[in-house]
């Protein structure tokens, strides 16, 4: 398929410059002013549009066995929510339960992610430890395309590394090449705090947040940063939701240390207010972790993506529906945590973003997509308008809008934390692998259409 974008304005992270964008196949072949429609192409008009690199959303969980449940997205809905947002890479999570054998759960998640409409890569966690996590760990590396490790410094008695797992997975990662990246909460204080409000009666949602104040993610914020330093060992750190853990990240960057820090769009924008609710269902939708902050963290965070101290926007799209919800009704700590997002993420940030004057396009460029492609090595084949990308692109109307709502949403799940929010700029179309899965309103997501992403080690992986 031959797809010429024409009258657009290209935006990449570097620059925004007038030019009509070719494609062929599922590359982009040519990026260049008046350039001529080949025979049997298809034209679009990107007249008055931004011509921007696909999303890439650094961090999902689709068909996540999570707390007792599934999260209500497989990879096909999933995916599929995403290009209509604009998204069209995801960055999802191989998580083996303790004591699983890396490689088995590593295919288990390839297995799911069959379906997927969109492109797709994983991080891998690391939940356990002992040899054969470090010889996996190599082999998840040098033959599946894996270059970032995650761990969990929440969820006691679940998914939780301790301090020995995240020292000897930081130094494998090192070894072979990875990145290692933190869910950044401290597990014990968490369990600690849920225990004593639990003692007190306090069951309900509005205890989440109580249960992981930021004090909570800043120590962890600040230990894995301090592991990473010791050493030598760069790290990310996944939905940095507070002021405290920004400053770690800050005051890690100025001394050089390579930290990278990653922002929700839900904590750009929601406030902890919702967990004051007297709807505990609509409170309880509301439950994830690192929670929703107060006002100030907020700003704090745009400040972040303004400095360059965090570097992308994800969602941690994790959906769950309210009947999943309430097996937490009478104790909080049981409702399954996550939120949806993967589909609102870019017209959020660009509405919140770039309409209030915080971001330029093309920064909005770099913390949508380019910075991820670069922090995990799939750059310049993705995060790029450039020829020899892939053909993954969104024509974005600056001047388009629409009111986000779980009732008109692609997503699953039957909630959004965005409902009734106005958005003005949204994609007009998507193109993803060369193809067009969405324009004006219409979704032709493709199931299965979606490729696994190989992303090299970040050198040659010298260790064995
Ligand atoms: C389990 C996963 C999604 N849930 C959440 N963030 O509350 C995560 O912690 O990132
Ligand atoms: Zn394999
Ligand atoms: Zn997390
Ligand atoms: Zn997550």
């Amino acid at each position: 398929m031959t797809i010429l974008i024409r009258g657009g304005t290209v935006v990449n992270a570097d620059r925004v410059f007038r030019a009509d964008v070719l494609c062929d196949g599922d590359k982009i072949i040519a990026v260049a002013e008046n350039l001529a429609a080949p025979a049997g192409a298809t034209v679009i008009d990107a007249g008055g549009q931004y011509v921007m690199p696909g999303g890439i959303d650094t961090h999902t969980h689709m068909n996540l066995p999570f707390m007792g449940t599934v999260t209500q997205d497989d990879f096909y809905t999933g995916t599929a929510a995403g290009l209509a947002g604009g998204t069209t890479t995801i960055m999802d999570f191989v998580i083996p339960a303790p004591q699983q054998n890396l490689i088995e759960a590593y295919h288990q998640w390839r297995g799911w992610a069959q379906k997927a409409a969109a492109d797709y890569t994983f991080h891998v966690a690391i939940t356990w430890w002992d040899d054969s996590v470090h010889r996996d760990m190599g082999t998840l590396v040098r033959e599946h395309g894996v270059n970032s490790f995650k761990h969990f410094m929440a969820y006691k008695n679940a998914i939780m590394a301790d301090d020995e797992t995240l020292v000897k997975s930081f130094r494998r990662s090192l070894e072979l090449g990875a990145i290692p990246t933190v869910h950044a909460e401290n597990g014990e204080l968490v369990y600690q705090l849920q225990q004593d409000l639990l003692k007190q009666g306090l069951t309900g949602p509005s205890s989440h947040p109580l249960s992981r104040p930021p004090a909570v993610e800043a120590e962890a914020a600040n230990r894995a940063i301090a592991i990473a330093n010791v050493l030598n060992t760069p790290v990310y750190i996944v939905h940095v939701s507070c002021a405290e853990s920004l400053e770690a990240i800050t005051r890690a960057r100025a001394h050089g240390q390579r930290v990278y820090g990653e922002a929700l769009a839900g904590h750009l924008v929601i406030d902890d207010s919702v967990y004051q609710s007297p709807d505990l269902e609509f409170a309880a939708g509301h439950v994830m972790s690192p929670p929703f902050r107060s006002k100030q963290h907020q700003t704090a965070l745009w400040q972040g993506l303004q400095g360059g101290n965090l570097h992308t926007t994800a969602t941690d799209h994790c959906t769950f529906c309210a009947a999943q919800k309430a097996a937490g009704k009478d104790d909080f700590t049981k409702i399954p945590n996550g939120c949806g997002g993967v589909e609102d993420r870019m017209s959020v940030v660009w509405d919140a973003g770039v309409n209030s004057g915080l971001l330029t396009p093309s920064e909005f460029v770099k913390v949508t997509s380019t910075n991820a492609a670069q922090i995990f090595n799939m750059y310049p084949r993705k995060g790029v308008i450039a020829a020899g990308a892939d053909a993954d692109v969104v024509v974005w109307d600056p001047e388009g809008s629409r009111t986000i709502s779980a009732q008109t949403q692609h997503a699953k799940g039957g909630f959004n934390v965005f409902e009734g929010r106005t958005v003005r700029g949204i994609p007009s179309t998507t193109i993803a692998a060369g193809k067009v899965v969405f324009q004006n309103g219409t979704l032709m997501a493709v199931e299965g259409a979606g490729r696994h992403i190989d992303r090299p080690a970040f050198k040659a992986a010298s260790a064995r």
